[in-house]
């Protein structure tokens, strides 16, 4: 398996869990109670996890099995046991040393040992040097006390850990001789591994339902004075000694590691809930007739109409797009990630940078897309059947979780600033911001030309983070350094949307440059790619004419171009939804099968609703009796 790419990965286990003969037979779920949903998805997600062993996949492959395409399937309603797969796992993987490894990894494999990654609190989620969960080192005793101080400072969000987990990886403030060293790892036991009980000193729970993925169990967690062992800090990075004297990490930000690492899985596996709601939304809107019928005595196909094209096709163009730079977001992180471990930590401020606004950028554009296809499907989107709420709600939790979005942009932004002021160390060869410290690519702009497009998208981008860059500079003459910020917040999230947006189409220009396999390919990548662009330009118009160099005339023509190529890609849209390559058991929407069966499906899903089981429920007697009263 190790030598598999992500999408033979997805295919490869996609159709091992369609003929598994624990997983292979789903059940609705809708209808099921709370715990009804945990226990089915939980018994699942065991089964898929086992399914993991005997592949014998390592943690990388562990974290492709996460795709949306599979998961969604397996675990409908989310996964109990995702964290540990994705955050859990990588973290004791890359932050334990190695004595931590092998004295855990053998129990986290044959599952004794089950996790999650506790580092929200109630009171702190987005500024993570904020929280208050403290582990403070007692040489006398060579043990951490962890403790939570009061409320507002208890762990609340980590996934698995409602009831599910009898380990976590435990964010916590480290205290040694008596001073404060930042936040830190360490591995606590929070359930008895025989009885599952709270272990002494641990508050556990479940924190209650929210708008989407309902079993991903997320939990909450104090500590009251709780004796966690010297080796359980997890020593990669940062050291405590025995006599309580402190060893810094390489790199300051060394423990953030595995949030850079979720959040390019997270922009990876949005761009397959993406996927899934465009397949949907495509082949419902060819099945679906609706209005005044044309020559040859039909309704016409909804797909026909102007504005449907404009809610379905950019997204299709966004799924190719996204993809590509996605995946290119993932082999980058892969090759800094083994720099690291080899101790060089050059490269790892500009993948913080572009991990940041790549997560933020896709699943902003992914859940506004799959909100958009879900209208798209009018009525029929709105059942929970059609899939569409579930996707649309897994897509917005990842513009919140793994750093809110705003929050992430900034984060970006804090770079771009930098770089473009010459006050951090230059980019290295290759970087995605060597176009901030070179004269502005002056390409004209001309509609039906790509690369026109990508030098103005370019312009955009530089001139974004220049003005932003300057801005900051003149404040900060004036006002302290908080205030200046917060005085140019608006303007800094936008330059990183421009600057990521930049990143996104160079990216997809260079696999269009690339693929010389086929002509017929080529053309409709570019297709696809001028889809793109034009719609890129569509939605940020005043962007463009601002900073991107394009006049009014320009926008006008570009408002017709787009419509153009939207007709012109309408004929490829089966086949280009085709191409994702998803069986309709992996779609499970009653509007988007293959065989566009849709009307059969819909009566098919309303036949488990119970208050069909009888001709007239007994709760309608029941309740108009207390309403009588
Ligand atoms: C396949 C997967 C798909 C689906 C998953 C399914 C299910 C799982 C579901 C959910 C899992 C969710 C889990 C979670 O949400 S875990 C909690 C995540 N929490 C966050 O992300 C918190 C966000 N906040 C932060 O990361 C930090 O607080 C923030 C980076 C905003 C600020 O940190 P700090 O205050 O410590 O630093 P600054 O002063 O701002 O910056 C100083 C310096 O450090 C640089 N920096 C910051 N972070 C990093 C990093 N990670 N790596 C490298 N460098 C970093 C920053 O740029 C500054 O640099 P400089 O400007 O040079 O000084
Ligand atoms: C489904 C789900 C699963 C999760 N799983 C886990 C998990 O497994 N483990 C875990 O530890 N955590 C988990 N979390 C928690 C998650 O990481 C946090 O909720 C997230 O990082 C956002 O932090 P917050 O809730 O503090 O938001 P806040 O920071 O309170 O955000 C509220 C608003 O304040 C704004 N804001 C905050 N700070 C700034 C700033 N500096 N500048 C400008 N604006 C700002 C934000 O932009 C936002 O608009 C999960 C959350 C969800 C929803």
């Amino acid at each position: 398996m190790v030598s598999r790419n992500r999408s033979q990965v997805k295919d490869h286990l996609g159709s091992k869990v369609l003929n598994h003969p624990e997983l292979r037979n789903t059940k609705a779920t809708e209808y099921m109670s709370h715990e009804e949903k945990y226990r089915y998805n939980l018994s699942r997600a065991t089964a898929m996890l086992k399914l993991i062993d005997e592949e014998g996949m390592d943690v990388n492959e562990i974290s492709k099995v996460m795709s949306h395409t599979v998961s969604g399937f397996t675990t409908p309603d989310g996964n109990p046991l995702a964290v540990h797969q994705v955050m859990f796992v990588p973290t004791l993987m890359n932050q334990a040393d190695d004595d931590q490894v092998s004295r855990w990894l053998g129990d986290v494999f044959n599952g004794t040992i089950v996790g999650t990654y506790a580092q929200t609190e109630l009171s702190h989620g987005t500024f993570v040097r904020g929280l208050r969960t403290t582990a403070t080192y007692d040489p006398a005793s060579r043990t951490f006390d962890l403790h939570t101080p009061d409320v507002s400072a208890a762990k609340w969000w980590p996934g698995g850990l409602g009831t599910t987990a009898n380990h976590a990886v435990v964010m916590a403030q480290l205290y040694t001789d008596g001073q404060p060293r930042g936040i830190h790892p360490f591995m606590v036991a929070i359930r008895d591994r025989e009885t599952h009980r709270p272990l002494p000193g641990i508050t556990v729970g479940e924190i209650g339902p929210k708008l989407g993925q309902n079993t991903l169990n997320n939990g909450y967690l104090l500590f009251d004075h709780v004796k966690v062992p010297r080796e359980n800090m997890l020593m990669r990075n940062a050291r405590v000694n025995e006599d309580g004297s402190y060893t810094k990490p390489s790199h300051q930000k060394a423990s953030y590691g595995t949030m850079v690492f979720t959040r390019v899985a997270i922009a990876l596996d949005t761009v397959d809930a993406l996927q899934i709601a465009a397949t949907i939304a495509a082949r419902y809107s060819i099945v679906r007739r609706q209005g005044e019928p044309r020559d040859d005595g039909q309704e016409p196909q909804i797909i026909d109409y102007q504005t449907q094209q404009l809610k379905v096709l950019p997204h299709i163009a966004a799924c190719y797009v996204l993809r590509a730079s996605t995946a290119r977001l993932w082999e980058h992180h892969t090759h800094v990630t083994s720099e690291v471990r080899g101790g060089d930590t050059a490269l790892l401020p500009e993948l913080h940078a572009t991990a940041c606004c790549l997560k933020a950028l896709v699943t902003q554009d992914c859940s506004e897309a799959i909100e958009a296809l879900r209208l798209s499907c009018g009525g029929h989107g709105y059942m929970t059947a059609s899939r569409l709420p579930a996707l649309y709600a897994y897509a917005t939790a990842g513009a919140t979780y793994e750093g809110e979005n705003t929050v992430l942009l900034l984060q970006t932004a804090r770079y771009l600033v930098k770089q473009a002021g010459g006050s951090h160390a230059p980019p290295a060869a290759g970087s995605a911001v060597t176009y901030l410290s070179r004269p502005a690519d002056d390409t004209p702009f001309a509609v039906g030309s790509p690369a026109a497009y990508v030098a103005a998208v370019g312009r955009v981008a530089r001139g974004r983070v220049t003005e932003v860059a300057a801005a900051l500079q003149a404040d900060r003459q004036t006002m302290p350094e908080a205030d200046a910020w917060n005085q140019s917040l608006v303007q800094l999230v936008a330059a990183a949307l421009a600057h990521g947006r930049y990143f996104v189409v160079r990216e997809f220009a260079e696999v269009v440059s690339q693929q010389s396999s086929s002509r017929a390919i080529q053309q409709m990548l570019q297709l696809l790619f001028s889809v793109y662009l034009a719609h890129a330009v569509s939605r940020a118009e005043g962007d463009f004419i601002t900073y991107g160099g394009l006049t009014p005339s320009d926008i006008r023509l570009n408002r017709r171009h787009l419509l153009r190529l939207l007709a012109e890609l309408r004929p490829h849209m089966i086949p280009l939804t085709d191409a994702f390559d998803l069986p309709d058991r992996l779609i499970n929407s009653t509007l988007g099968a293959w065989d566009g069966d849709v009307y059969r499906r819909m009566f098919e899903q309303a036949s488990h609703s119970p208050l069909n089981t009888d001709e007239v429920p007994a709760s309608f007697h029941q309740a108009m009796l207390r309403s009588k009263l």
